[in-house]
């Protein structure tokens, strides 16, 4: 999917919601546990539900390889599924040395019908380069995370080289996102951000002004769509805001679709009001 038609699916739709598909069969309800495609069944009555709500979903891979080959199977079929108006990430967190990373690009990009993969830059350049060589693909690359583990390397400043003692030295995560825009363009490259980070967002949006950020982080683990929204939202929106077990364990019964249409409609309705 092409970044214009991302922008008109927001528009259309006036939701930049993105609906996390972390199916765990422990957590699914328990009258759908025991069905031979427990987890694709799942899915679609999520899909089904949410799909005039969102523009997005997003397949954490983790929850799917957990199964072995069943797993990669629901995740294939899960992908399949999910109609082409949407946009499809396999949230993977990949990244190799080059001749490995061409093969986890074919994985997603060719095996299996993904518009974006999540990449990990901790390899540099030729790590991430080959997710941005396919047309109408995406390379995301993990910017500032939302757990408290992000404090532990993205959030360290590096020492100054440029002996500019009154500036403040740079944070690691802004090093990364200053080079990695280098690599792509706004057309094929995407940040995490989490919006537990609500401190760093305006800064994050001057060093990145027009890239989409893919951000983790409302919901279940407590960040505001609210402050994401009004801080770093771009003319084209810029913004696919993730959802996961707020959504989809909405409820733990057979009414499981309905109370994550209603969730996901919440969102939605919520969204509409930071586009006008
Ligand atoms: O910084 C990050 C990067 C990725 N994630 C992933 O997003 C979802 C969040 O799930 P919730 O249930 O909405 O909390 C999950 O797949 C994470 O692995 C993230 O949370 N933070």
């Amino acid at each position: 999917m092409t970044r214009q038609q991302l922008v008109e699916q927001i528009q259309q739709k006036q939701s930049y919601l993105c609906v996390g598909l972390d199916t765990d069969l422990t957590k699914i309800p328990k009258h759908l546990q025991s069905h031979p495609d427990a987890i694709y069944e799942f899915n679609k009555a999520i899909i089904d539900a949410t799909l005039p709500h969102c523009v997005s979903y997003k397949i954490n891979t983790a929850f799917y390889e957990a199964m072995g080959l069943k797993g990669w199977e629901a995740m294939e079929r899960t992908v399949n599924y999910i109609p082409d108006t949407h946009f499809k990430i396999a949230d993977a967190k990949r990244g190799d040395i080059g001749n490995t990373s061409t093969q986890y690009a074919r994985a997603f990009f060719e095996a299996m019908n993904f518009d974006a993969v999540t990449v990990a830059p901790y390899m540099g350049e030729d790590s991430v380069r080959p997710f941005l060589e396919y047309e109408g693909k995406w390379a995301i690359v993990l910017g500032l995370t939302s757990n408290k583990g992000a404090s532990d390397f993205e959030l360290k400043q590096l020492v100054s080289s440029n002996g500019e003692e009154h500036l403040r030295a740079e944070f690691l995560y802004e090093r990364v996102l200053r080079t990695v825009a280098k690599w792509g363009t706004p057309d094929n490259l995407m940040f995490v951000v989490g919006a537990t980070q609500p401190e760093e967002f305006i800064n994050i949006r001057s060093i990145i002004p027009d890239h989409f950020l893919l951000v983790p982080g409302v919901g279940a683990q407590g960040g505001s769509l609210k402050d994401i929204s009004e801080k770093a939202m771009n003319n084209d929106c810029g913004l696919l805001v993730n959802a996961s077990r707020a959504v989809i364990y909405a409820s733990g019964k057979e009414d499981f679709a309905t109370e994550a249409k209603a969730i996901a409609e919440q969102y939605q309705f919520e969204m509409k009001s930071y586009l006008c």
